[in-house]
């Protein structure tokens, strides 16, 4: 007879948290069959009660920490996370189980409904126009190309920040917001210009993770490490794993400006993982970008990947920019806002 079982999955209370999590139950259940059950326990994390202190100032963690003492001491025996939002090192007895199918990786710029489709790109709009994001890494590298664009803060789940850029009073004529969370919370019709580093005008890459979702479980939890199996994507987990491995090479956290782009190539016969990296100054004005193209075929030989860029690229000025944040960061964490307006 098959056991009984009931499976406790944290998880963010944000709509899109949920949705996530729904998204992962359903692949889970479907491989695991009637039974084993399921149980949402969901949680406000610091960064959703916390909107005003400065993210880079609440620190790494602030959407995970609180579920991972749940994971530790077994309230939660699994935890849904946008990968992008877990830090590159997990804490001690945690691990990083399972990465899922990736949505769309790329960040999308959204205009206000007022303008009713006046502009297509972000290149269209006139000088001084006001781009929201809380992100250096977003706010860094389209310094570099849109010299004439202000970028301020826009705080807030998603719901709220599409509801800043519509405010007529909010002071944006546009924001830029993962593709994939619109996506999955059906937003799609508010995608006004998807940004990758082929983007006509000035690009983006987009974050370490981004788009993919992380099964975090505790290490040595042989039942749940096989159960979730079912959830994971190899060709987004190695993936995801270079990503991951760029961003624990450089010590660069969420909140700094590293970009990511990785796709799978066909490269004279061979299908080979394809990454691209920038690290940007806050300005916009110093940037170290780097390809590298391998065959790869697990994941150590995707951390591989990942940490020779890294490293190449701290060599060839990386570094430099982002000891100039960390220091920046100890010395008047304020500085690290996208701004103050
Ligand atoms: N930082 C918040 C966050 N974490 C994950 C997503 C979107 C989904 C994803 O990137 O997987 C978002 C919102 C956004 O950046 O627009």
């Amino acid at each position: 007879m098959t056991e009984e079982y009931t499976v406790k999955i944290g998880t963010r209370r944000s709509a899109l948290a949920l949705a996530q999590t729904d998204l992962v139950i359903a692949a889970l259940s479907k491989a695991a069959g009637p039974s084993v059950k399921f149980e949402v326990h969901s949680m406000a994390t610091m960064g959703d009660r916390d909107k005003t202190t400065p993210l880079p100032s609440l620190g790494k963690g602030l959407w995970t920490s609180e579920l991972e003492a749940k994971l530790v001491n077994k309230e939660v025996d699994v935890i849904v996370h946008s990968l992008k939002d877990m830090p590159t090192s997990l804490p001690e007895g945690c691990v990083l189980g399972a990465v899922t199918q990736r949505e769309d990786a790329r960040d999308v710029v959204v205009f206000p409904r007022r303008q009713g489709g006046k502009y297509k790109a972000l290149k269209d709009l006139p000088e001084g126009s006001v781009v929201g994001t809380s992100s250096v890494r977003r706010a860094a590298q389209l310094k570099r190309s849109y010299k004439g664009l202000v970028f301020r803060d826009v705080r807030g789940n998603i719901d709220t920040r599409l509801a800043k850029c519509d405010d007529e009073n909010g002071g944006y004529d546009a924001i830029i917001l993962a593709a994939a969370g619109l996506l999955r919370l059906g937003y799609d019709e508010r995608i006004g210009q998807y940004l990758e580093s082929s983007t006509e005008g000035g690009g983006l890459l987009h974050a370490v993770g981004q788009g993919a979702l992380g099964l975090e479980i505790r290490e040595g939890d042989e039942k749940i490490a096989e159960l979730i199996k079912a959830a994971v994507d190899e060709d987004t987990m190695m993936a995801a794993f270079a990503e991951r491995s760029v961003m624990r090479t450089l010590e660069g956290g969420c909140s700094v400006p590293i970009g990511v782009e990785t796709k799978w190539v066909e490269d004279e016969g061979e299908k080979k993982l394809r990454l691209k990296v920038a690290v940007v100054s806050l300005d916009g004005k110093k940037a170290v970008d780097g390809e590298r193209t391998e065959k790869i075929a697990n994941l150590e030989e995707a951390e591989a990947l990942g940490k020779g860029l890294a490293e190449k690229l701290a060599r060839e000025g990386a570094q430099e920019i982002l000891n100039a944040i960390n220091k920046l960061r100890e010395s008047a964490p304020g500085a690290l806002k996208v701004s103050d307006a």
